[in-house]
Order: C-alpha cells, then sequence, then structure tokens
C-alpha cells in the first residue's frame, strides 16, 4: 500500500490569514499571542486537509512566519551575532528584526529560491557561528500534529543545502562548519523524535544543480553521522534531476529518497535499478509547481510498474512543496467551469494524491469514475478551441529575422535618440512604481467590487499620475514614469488584458515575508485584443513636456510569472506574448511615446538550473524580447530593467538583448556587477541602481555620489544614467522623495565634476535639491525595515494634489 504525504502546504492562508495577522503584528495593531494563534489555526487547517484527504502522514515544518530557510537555522541556533539575540529566547519580535532588519541593523539578504518566484532569507555564518539550539516552534508543532493520531513527518532544511545557501563571511570555508552543525541538527532531530516525529525530511535542493565536487564528497559522511540521531530521514530533492548522483544516493544513510518526477521524469528509471531494500522512494508526480490537474493515467502507467517492484517501499507526493500554488480552487468564483475543471490547486492536489493511491492499491477499476471524469476534462483541455487560435498560429509562422532585428545599429540610434529626447548627461529616472498606497488599493478593492464605477475609479487614477508627474518634476528628474498607479501587479495587469489568461480571485502564492503574487493562468494562445496602457501613458505625457516612458512587462517575465500551459514549449508561449507586446510598443510609439521600458526581473530566474541547459534558454529569451522591443523607429529609445540577480555570467545574453538602456539593481553589490559589464564592454547605455529600494532607509547624497563615481570609471558617463535599484511600489511617499531628492542631487554633482554645464529641466526649476532633501527628508529613513507596511489613509504626505 503507497504511502501518501506532501513536501509542504502553503502556509499563507486561502484568504492570506498569515499575511493579514503578521502586517496587524507589524504595525503594533495586535499581540503575539493573537500572530501565534493565527499560525496555530492555520496549521491544524493544513493538517485537517490532509487528514481528510486519507494521507497517511502529516506534515510538520512546512508553516513558517515568515521564510522556512531562516527558520530552520533559527531551530539550530544560528543567529548572525550583530543583532545582539540569544537564539534560545528569540520571540517573534526580535526574529522579525533577522527578517526585515531594526533601527541598527538591515535584515538578511533576501534572495530567489532556486527558479522560483519565492523569495528566502540568506541565513549568515561566520566562523564564530554556534548552532546551540535555538527556538522550538516545529518542535512544539510536531507535538501537536502527533496528537491527531496519523505519523508526523517534520521538514528542514538539509544541512548541505542550509549552508551553501548561506551567506558565509568567514575566514575558511563554508563546509568547515559542518563538524558544529551536524551535532546540532543531531540534537533537533532527537528533540522533534521526542515530541512525536515519525520522519524527518531533510530537503537537500542543492542535489539538482551542478554541483562542486567537494558539496557532493561532504554528503555521505553528513549522512552517515545523523544516521540513527531519531526520526527516520527522507531525503528531498526536487526541481531537477539527480539521476547523475543515483549511486551516491541510493547508497546514503538515509531511510528514503525522494524525486521530482514532474520535472525530471527521465531520472526514474537510473534511481529505481537497483533500488535498495532498506529504503523507500518518494515519487513526486504531482505538479507542485503549476495548477494544471494531473493525468492520472499517466502517473499510474508509470507508477504500476514501480510499485510491483518495490512495493509499500513506493511513496506518493507531489513533486514539491505546495507552497507554489494557491491553496484551494473551490474559493474561485469567476473562472467558469469548464477552466475549473482543468485546474488543481493545493488542497485539490491533495485529492489527487488520494485517487492515485487508490489506483495503484485497488486497481483502476475502483477508481474508474473519477478517472473518466479526470480524462474527460483533460480531453475537452486538449481540443477546447478556446486554446488554439489559429490567427496566433499563423502570426507565429510568418515571422521573420527581420522583425527581431532594429532598424539600425545602438550607435546611430542613440544619435537620433539624444536629438529627440534632449536629455542632460547623466539622466536621472526611476524604474517605473510609485508607492502603492492603502488609498490606490482600496480604490481598485471597490471598484472591483462594483461599489466604484468606471470614470471614477478612472479619475483616481488619473490623480494619481497627475501626484507623480509633479513630484517628479519638483524633484528634478529627466525621464518621468507615470507611476503605475492602475496596476494591481506589473504581470497580473497585463495578463487581465491579454486573451489567453485567465486570473483568480484568491489565488494567491508567497512571494516572501507577506507579500503574495497572484499568478495569473495562462491557458491558452496570447493575444492582445486592445491596447493595454496607452491611455495611460498618454495621460501621464499631456501633463509634462519631459519625456515620459511607457512600461510594459517584457515576454519572459509575463511568461515566469505566471501558471503557464503545459501543452506547448514554453519558447513558444514566449513568442506568442511578445507579439503581443510588441503591438503595443508600437502603438505606444504611434502615440508620441518617445522612449518605452520593457521590464524582464524574471529573466535571470528562468535560467535552467542546469548549465547545460543555458543555451537553449538564452537564444528564445533573448529573441522574444528582441521581437518584442524591434518594431519602432530608431529614434524610439527601448529600456529594459532587470533585478534580484546574479547578472555577470550572462552578460553576453544581456548585451543581445539590444536594449538601449538597461537599468539594473546593483546597489547591494556595491556595484560590483558593473566590473563585469565593464569588462564585458557591454555596448549601450546602463543605469546601475544607486540605491536599495528594499530598506526605507534614504541614502546620502555622498554615498550615492561614490558609487556613481565608480561607475563612471568604468563606463563612459555618455552611456551611464542614474536611477534607484527598482521600482518604489512596497515603499512610502516620504521616504521616496527624500531619496530622490538626494540622487537627484549626486547626480548634479557628478555632472558638474565631469564639466557638464548643469541644467533645469524644461518645465520647472525645481527646489535646489539639497534644500529640497532638507525640507523631506525630517523623521524618514531608519537603516533596516524592509517593507513599508501602509499605514492608514494619508498617502500623499506634503502634497496639495487632492
Ligand atoms: N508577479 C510579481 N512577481 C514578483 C514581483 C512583482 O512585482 N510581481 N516582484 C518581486 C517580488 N516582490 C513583490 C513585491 C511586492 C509584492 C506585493 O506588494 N504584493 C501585494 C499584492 C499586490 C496586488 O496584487 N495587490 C492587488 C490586491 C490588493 C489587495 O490585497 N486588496 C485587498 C483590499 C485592499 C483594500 O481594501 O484596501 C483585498 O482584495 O482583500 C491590488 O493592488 O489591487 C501584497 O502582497 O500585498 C509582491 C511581490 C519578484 N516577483
Ligand atoms: N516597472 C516595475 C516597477 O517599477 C519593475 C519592477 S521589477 C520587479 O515596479
Ligand atoms: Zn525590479
Amino acid at each position: 500500500m503507497p504511502t501518501t504525504h506532501i513536501l509542504g502546504f502553503p502556509r499563507i492562508g486561502a484568504r492570506r490569514e498569515l499575511k493579514l495577522a503578521l502586517e496587524s503584528f507589524w504595525r503594533g495593531d495586535s499581540t503575539a499571542t493573537q500572530l501565534y494563534s493565527v499560525g496555530a489555526d492555520l496549521r491544524r487547517q493544513h493538517w485537517q486537509w490532509q487528514l481528510d484527504a486519507g494521507l497517511d502522514l502529516l506534515t510538520v515544518g512546512d508553516f513558517a512566519w515568515y521564510d522556512q530557510v531562516l527558520e530552520t537555522a533559527v531551530h539550530l541556533g544560528a543567529i548572525p551575532a550583530r543583532f545582539g539575540h540569544d537564539a534560545a529566547k528569540l520571540d517573534l519580535a526580535a526574529f522579525f528584526e533577522l527578517a526585515r532588519g531594526n533601527a541598527h541593523q538591515p535584515a538578511l539578504e533576501l534572495t530567489k529560491w532556486f527558479d522560483t518566484n519565492y523569495h528566502y532569507l540568506k541565513p549568515e555564518f561566520d566562523d564564530a557561528s554556534r548552532f546551540d539550539g535555538g527556538v522550538r516552534w516545529w518542535i512544539d508543532a510536531t507535538a501537536d500534529a502527533a496528537r491527531l493520531g496519523r505519523p508526523v513527518k517534520t521538514v528542514l532544511v538539509g544541512p548541505l543545502s542550509l549552508l551553501y545557501l548561506a551567506n558565509y563571511r568567514g575566514t575558511g570555508d563554508v563546509l568547515g562548519l559542518l563538524p558544529r552543525l551536524i551535532p546540532a541538527y543531531r540534537r533537533l532531530l532527537a528533540e522533534l523524535a521526542e515530541a512525536g516525529a515519525s520522519w524527518v525530511q531533510l530537503d537537500e535542493p542543492i542535489l539538482a544543480l551542478d554541483l562542486p565536487k567537494v558539496w557532493l564528497d561532504a554528503l555521505a559522511p553528513t549522512y552517515r553521522a545523523l544516521q540513527g540521531a531519531g526520526p527516520r530521514l527522507l531525503l528531498a530533492t526536487y526541481f531537477g534531476g539527480v539521476e547523475q548522483h543515483a549511486e551516491l544516493l541510493k547508497s546514503l544513510a538515509v531511510d528514503g529518497l525522494h524525486l521530482d518526477l514532474v520535472r525530471a521524469p527521465q531520472q526514474l528509471a537510473a534511481l529505481v535499478a537497483d533500488w535498495p531494500v532498506d529504503k523507500i522512494l518518494s515519487a513526486g508526480v504531482i505538479d507542485g509547481r503549476n495548477i494544471w490537474r494531473t493525468d492520472l493515467d499517466a502517473a499510474l502507467d508509470c507508477l504500476t510498474p514501480v510499485q510491483r517492484q518495490l512495493g509499500d517501499a513506493l511513496w506518493l507526493a507531489p513533486s514539491c512543496s505546495l507552497l507554489h500554488v494557491p491553496v484551494d480552487l473551490a474559493a474561485e468564483q469567476r473562472l467558469d467551469g469548464e477552466l475549473q475543471s482543468w485546474l488543481a490547486f493545493a488542497r485539490q492536489k491533495l485529492d489527487e494524491l488520494r485517487l492515485l493511491k487508490r489506483g495503484l492499491e485497488l486497481g483502476r477499476i475502483a477508481v474508474h469514475a473519477q478517472l473518466a471524469g479526470q480524462r474527460a476534462a483533460l480531453e475537452s483541455r486538449r481540443h477546447s478551441p478556446r486554446c488554439h487560435n489559429p490567427a496566433v498560429a499563423a502570426r507565429l509562422t510568418a515571422i521573420q529575422p527581420a522583425d527581431w532585428q532594429r532598424t539600425l545599429p545602438y550607435a546611430e540610434r542613440a544619435v537620433q535618440q539624444r536629438e529627440r529626447l534632449q536629455l542632460p548627461l547623466l539622466p536621472t529616472t526611476t524604474i517605473g512604481s510609485f508607492p502603492q498606497t492603502a488609498a490606490i488599493r482600496s480604490a481598485r478593492a471597490a471598484h472591483k467590487r462594483g461599489e466604484l464605477d468606471v470614470p471614477t475609479y478612472r479619475s483616481a487614477m488619473q490623480a494619481e499620475i497627475r501626484h507623480a508627474i509633479e513630484r517628479q518634476q519638483v524633484l528634478g528628474l529627466d525621464m518621468l514614469v507615470h507611476g503605475e498607479a492602475e496596476r494591481n501587479d506589473m504581470v497580473e495587469y497585463f495578463g487581465e488584458q491579454l486573451a489567453g489568461y485567465a486570473f483568480t480571485d484568491f489565488g494567491w502564492v508567497q512571494s516572501y515575508g507577506s507579500r503574495c503574487v497572484k499568478p495569473p493562468v495562462l491557458f491558452g494562445d496570447v493575444a492582445r485584443p486592445e491596447p493595454m496602457t496607452v491611455e495611460w501613458s498618454m495621460y501621464a505625457q499631456s501633463q509634462t513636456q519631459l519625456p515620459v516612458k511607457g512600461m510594459l512587462t517584457g515576454p519572459v517575465t509575463m511568461l515566469q510569472w505566471a501558471f503557464v500551459r503545459d501543452d506547448l514549449p514554453r519558447s513558444t508561449v514566449a513568442t506568442q506574448i511578445a507579439l503581443a507586446i510588441r503591438d503595443e510598443v508600437v502603438d505606444l510609439e504611434a502615440a508620441g511615446i518617445a522612449a518605452i521600458q520593457i521590464d524582464e526581473p524574471a529573466f535571470r530566474e528562468g535560467l535552467p538550473l542546469k548549465r547545460a541547459e543555458w543555451e537553449a534558454y538564452l537564444d528564445w529569451a533573448v529573441r522574444v524580447f528582441r521581437l518584442a522591443s524591434s518594431g519602432v523607429a530608431a529614434n524610439c529609445q527601448i529600456h529594459t530593467h532587470m533585478c534580484y540577480s546574479e547578472f555577470n555570467d550572462i552578460l553576453p545574453a544581456i548585451a543581445a538583448l539590444d536594449a538601449d538602456v538597461i537599468t539594473i539593481e546593483t546597489s547591494r553589490s556595491a556595484m560590483a556587477l558593473l566590473d563585469g559589464f565593464a569588462s564585458f564592454a557591454y555596448p549601450n547605455e546602463i543605469g546601475p541602481g544607486v540605491y536599495d529600494i528594499h530598506s526605507p532607509r534614504v541614502p546620502s547624497v555622498d554615498e550615492m555620489l561614490v558609487l556613481l563615481r565608480r561607475a563612471a570609471s568604468v563606463i563612459p558617463a555618455e552611456r551611464l544614467w542614474v536611477n534607484p535599484d527598482c521600482g518604489l511600489k512596497t515603499r512610502g511617499w516620504p521616504e521616496v522623495e527624500a531619496a530622490l531628492a538626494a540622487m537627484v542631487s549626486a547626480a548634479r554633482r557628478l555632472r558638474a565634476e565631469l564639466g557638464e554645464e548643469f541644467k533645469v529641466g524644461k518645465v520647472l526649476k525645481s527646489l535646489e535639491s539639497d534644500a529640497l532633501i532638507q525640507a523631506v527628508a525630517g523623521g524618514v529613513g531608519q537603516v533596516g525595515e524592509q517593507e513599508h507596511i501602509e499605514p492608514f489613509g494619508n498617502q500623499h504626505p506634503g502634497c496639495t494634489c487632492h
């Protein structure tokens, strides 16, 4: 009889209960006791759903207050000394200082979790790191779950992944921490066993990467050293295949191994061959990263011979934690019945596990009615005219190489653009969004509920645009943006307007901490029924003489941050999106917009985890960007923006995008990135971010000046732009104005140093920016806290536009 389990359940709550409770606690509107009780309720609910679906193990340790990687570290006792807290006495308020920073210390670094849109916090280790035991949250939760009468499995990030994913600030080698870390894991494992865990799942997702040999060599001794500490151990791999380590894994001192058979079905053969009799094999056959209903016939076909071979040693699971999918399809009101029948969210995936188990245990006949229903749904999806648009297919086949080529090379375009735009040396700009205030979000919510009609909503958003334009002019920025007030999210907003995408009401997925995204469902051929942004951009441009950038999301990001159909190659879907964006770019140009930014923050995230697959990806990713951006004349300036990533290893591909300007997140790496751009001799214009927008701290003119001078020493000043790291939507207005004023001032000083005549904006001679800084900086800008949580109504302090 196969054992069913999950690697983890989404913790945010079907109605984002955790988000609301966290933000309320952070604002000081509720107590730690209230927050603990929301957490306990959510865990209980998630276990109940697992019980209801007949899962054989209850999973614990998937619930985290902020992030499971940091929380593994604080269970072991590892807390960066700079915070001055005692791990064993860490309360929630102190814990959130690690995650969000405090008045004196910046938060831990937030980084992408493999190729997902989830962000984890990098634990910080150094040579003095101690692992003497810390919080007991998962130990207590294990005891709670154990009382429900079903065997319990607790999840931890495994020791090698924990070290690999951490920021190590010591002098030696991070693997040198293992002798101290292993006893800490042993102690935690023993405590979990005592609290009632039968199993502990140790996640080692790094095994799906191209791992350096020293790390692979450390695997066997590490797990040998953990053996016998308490519960049985399940080593979980996901996001890629581990067949290259098949022999190592089969002989590892663990009781079981989990494989991601959705991402890497081919690895099964190598692993089941000579499968050891003393280990279980957990087959991850239900997609934990996407929301399509599983083809259970295919899964049963694949699993039946494995079950014949392994008997009860075969376990069934989703491919990875369900953290990456929304909670409950049943909550959706607006998805029509047909679309719903194609989908499965986390709760529905629990039911699929139950069905699979019954099918394997009792034969297909026992579940034949459910299988027939499933089959009919899949069949309807395969043949639905909603998914196939012949006009889109025809357009794809008609694409010519000239379509992904600008009409002139960059050097000639730059001359025309300079002529048209009349920008000063070191032009200042921002990345697109301005604060999404509570007022904006509640106007949108009211509009969605039907309480605010279209004209009223539109004029509210136009007022926001006017406000953003006015502030930018006062600040003295050179190239303006409209501020993106009308957008709920940079992907969802476009998805809502494109044919082929459906959107959900409650399909929230945690992105980091309390922040969530609602990835649109890309189910069919993509087309653009009508212009999406032109009216807003024209309105913004009508308010100023300065150039306003059009603002679009690029094809790779539109793909990467959606739930994408699995019946076409990703490259084909991205090409369809690119054509829709191309039409929008052309329409913006026709409307008189002189610069258009096509954001690709997920360009790096889409890179395959294994290097062997990079080239194929980069090839189509570059092509679709060029297809989207090449429909305009040479004097139309194409910008792109990237953030959150390590770019040095893909610079040739970034150059091949042939954007006229790229604005890029750099400030957190103190511009180290620029060295890469310089040594690669990046040919076009670059705006390296001069300050970190993840913190409310207002940077000083001098520190930005240092960064800018450094940038100007490696990139010719004529090709340098001045901008923040990323959009400002999560920030508040006071800190935004103070920071931008300082940024403009820094740019002006460097211009003066470089002997450039000080040029004044065409419309408004702004306040002298240093005076402005004095005026707005008062009271804002501590180090630390990553997120601005919008307090109450007052959305535009100091502004008279409303
Ligand atoms: N898709 C995507 N992925 C991304 C990013 C991104 O911007 N988009 N950026 C990076 C991650 N960073 C992120 C930064 C901020 C947020 C973020 O602010 N998310 C918001 C939700 C944004 C949103 O869609 N808001 C909607 C819905 C807002 C909402 O909750 N409305 C309330 C009502 C509000 C009210 O009445 O005042 C409700 O419906 O209950 C809107 O503005 O319309 C949040 O969690 O709070 C998410 C990710 C990487 N991945
Ligand atoms: N234009 C977008 C913004 O400013 C780009 C964000 S990249 C995550 O918010
Ligand atoms: Zn960004």
